[in-house]
């Protein structure tokens, strides 16, 4: 198929998991009854996104909410990217997003490979290396429509990665994030944007709804910009599902036509994975 319709469930995240997962699975299925092919969940999506909510929830892999959206994949017959969630592998935690394919299987999973530490002067500081353990691999994985890469939130800064995950034949580049509203307005719709154009792929940006009762403020804005940098689709802060229809023939004519990783100078520069 060579077009297929995306959705995105900008979800309020509670500090009660059970709602939470309650809250993601109403909104997948909701997609599903719009047609929605895959349904795209935020960043850290079961738990509140600070350091206690996260190890508290930190769960192995399968635990209850990977085996929960690997169920709802199987029984709905449709594409899950899991946002992310805490995974505990052995005496370490990861910021992981585990995507799932129709028949329920696990197509990969990607632990967040850059973690965000920063720290603006009176306005945020945030250092998830006090939770997380850094992942090491670039996450592409295949679908019956075409390659999806998939990054975590602040991956998206570099530019690098996207441009491997595009190399590695991805045309789609999936983001959950929780940009925040500091860095958000100054930073997030721009980001996502030229990750698309650069990499002519569609690129999507998933956000979990502004809470304003939690600690940390997420910006909201979930995206969906095509490969030449359109908006398909786009919200603001508050809790809803967006969808834009993914069409990968239009992809095609806009790398032919502006043949931006075919004229890529290699006899220059390369681009390495470790
Ligand atoms: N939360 C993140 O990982 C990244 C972010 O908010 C930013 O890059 O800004």
């Amino acid at each position: 198929m060579r077009k297929f319709k995306m959705a995105v469930c900008q979800m309020l995240v509670t500090e009660d998991k059970e709602e939470n997962l309650a809250k993601a699975e109403k909104m997948i299925r909701e997609a599903k009854s719009q047609g929605a092919h895959i349904a795209v969940l935020p960043e850290i999506f079961n738990c509140p996104y600070s350091r206690k909510a996260m190890v508290q929830a930190a769960e192995t892999y399968p635990g209850e909410t990977t085996n929960r959206l690997s169920s709802l994949a199987k029984e709905l017959s449709m594409y899950i990217v899991g946002g992310s969630i805490a995974e505990k592998s052995h005496d370490k935690i990861y910021n992981t997003s585990f995507i799932f394919g129709p028949l329920g299987e696990l197509l990969g999973s990607h632990r967040k490979m850059h973690l965000f530490d920063i720290d603006i002067k009176g306005k945020i500081t945030f250092k998830e290396s006090d939770v997380f353990e850094a992942g090491e691999k670039v996450t592409v994985v295949d679908t019956e429509f075409c390659k999806i890469g998939v990054a975590i939130c602040f991956d998206v800064r570099f530019p690098e990665l996207m441009r491997i995950m595009a190399l590695k034949g991805a045309e789609v580049i999936i983001i959950p994030a929780a940009f925040n509203t500091t860095t958000g307005p100054a930073h997030w719709h721009d980001t996502i944007k030229i990750r698309a154009v650069d990499n002519q792929v569609y690129c999507i940006g998933a956000s979990p709804a502004r809470n304003l009762q939690s600690n940390y403020h997420a910006y909201g804005f979930s995206t969906i910009i095509d490969p030449f940098g359109k908006v398909i689709a786009a919200t603001k802060e508050e809790e809803t599902i967006i969808y834009g229809e993914i069409d990968l023939d239009y992809l095609e004519k806009v790398r032919e036509e502006l043949p931006l990783l075919k004229n890529r100078r290699k006899d220059l520069y390369t681009l390495t994975e470790l």
